[in-house]
């Protein structure tokens, strides 16, 4: 589904991602782990064409999609969250999903009252899209409240209902439970689970060992830029001296 190879991204002397080759399987939870400055959001930047990398390839679907922009990615069917949300916080909740609107067709010039028929068509569609998304997303009730007025939990489940409205195959999750309380982060997880179980991948970066232990298979950890695990969770809590030597987790 997404492989890289020998992925590199360098900043002056620092190798913040280093010759990482990887291949995240069609319908899994991948999760990525790593100790703070591991190259995690830097190696995520490169997938989701945030970045440009110094060297190696990245390829989607059977595509080079290598130093691809964001917004082509996203149409490809490639979406990320972010370890900070950043929705537009004056708009409401539901104008959030209405502004990374998917493939919207272009017009042709068949006559202004047919293409403005259309337009309407089209707006109402896209808005029952999104009232489905926030009603999946237990967000229907914040419908209309200014973004910047829900909360942090919220804001990320509002970041992943934000990603579906492109219908992605697969979505790069950077820290979704950080900040978030536990109920919501059932919601969150029980939620991603559907999703997964439903053929959607998933590729997600987390600190929090019990989410991953528990939710993410395989599991692949990072060290200064480099792929130092990869494997399942009854093979990281086997190899547990190897982890806890480099992320300090206590795994164990
Ligand atoms: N734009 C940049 N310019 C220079 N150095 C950077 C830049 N972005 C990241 N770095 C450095 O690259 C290294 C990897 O950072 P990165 O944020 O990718 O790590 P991380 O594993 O995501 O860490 P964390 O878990 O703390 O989010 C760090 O040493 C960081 O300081």
């Amino acid at each position: 589904m997404l492989s890289t190879d020998t992925l590199s991204c360098a900043f002056g002397e620092l190798r913040a991602v280093d010759s990482v080759s990887l291949d995240i399987q069609p319908g899994t939870m991948t999760g990525l782990i790593g100790p703070n400055g591991a190259g995690k959001t830097t190696f995520f930047n490169l997938l989701a064409g945030a970045l440009k990398p110094t060297a190696g390839r990245v390829h989607f679907d059977g595509s080079d999609v290598t130093g691809m922009s964001p917004d082509r990615l996203f149409h490809l069917g490639l979406a990320r969250t972010f370890q900070i949300p950043r929705p537009f916080r004056r708009l409401s909740v539901l104008e959030n999903l209405l502004l990374a609107p998917p493939k919207q067709s272009g017009e042709t010039l068949t006559g202004a009252i047919f293409q403005r028929r259309r337009m309407a068509r089209q707006e109402r569609a896209l808005r029952d899209k999104a009232m489905g998304i926030l009603d999946f997303m237990t967000l229907a009730d914040l419908a209309d409240q200014p973004a910047g007025k829900i909360s942090g939990g919220q804001t990320k489940l509002l970041e992943l209902a934000r990603a579906l409205m492109g219908e992605p195959q697969m979505i790069l999750l950077d820290e979704p439970a950080a900040g978030v309380n536990p109920s919501l982060t059932n919601v969150l997880i029980d939620r991603i689970k559907a999703l997964n179980r439903q053929g959607m991948t998933f590729f997600i970066i987390e600190h929090d060992m019990d989410f991953v232990m528990r939710h993410c298979a395989p599991i692949i950890a990072l060290a200064e830029g480099r792929v130092v695990f990869e494997g399942t969770a009854q093979d990281a809590q086997a190899d547990a001296g190897l982890l806890d030597a480099y992320l300090g987790t206590g795994v164990a």
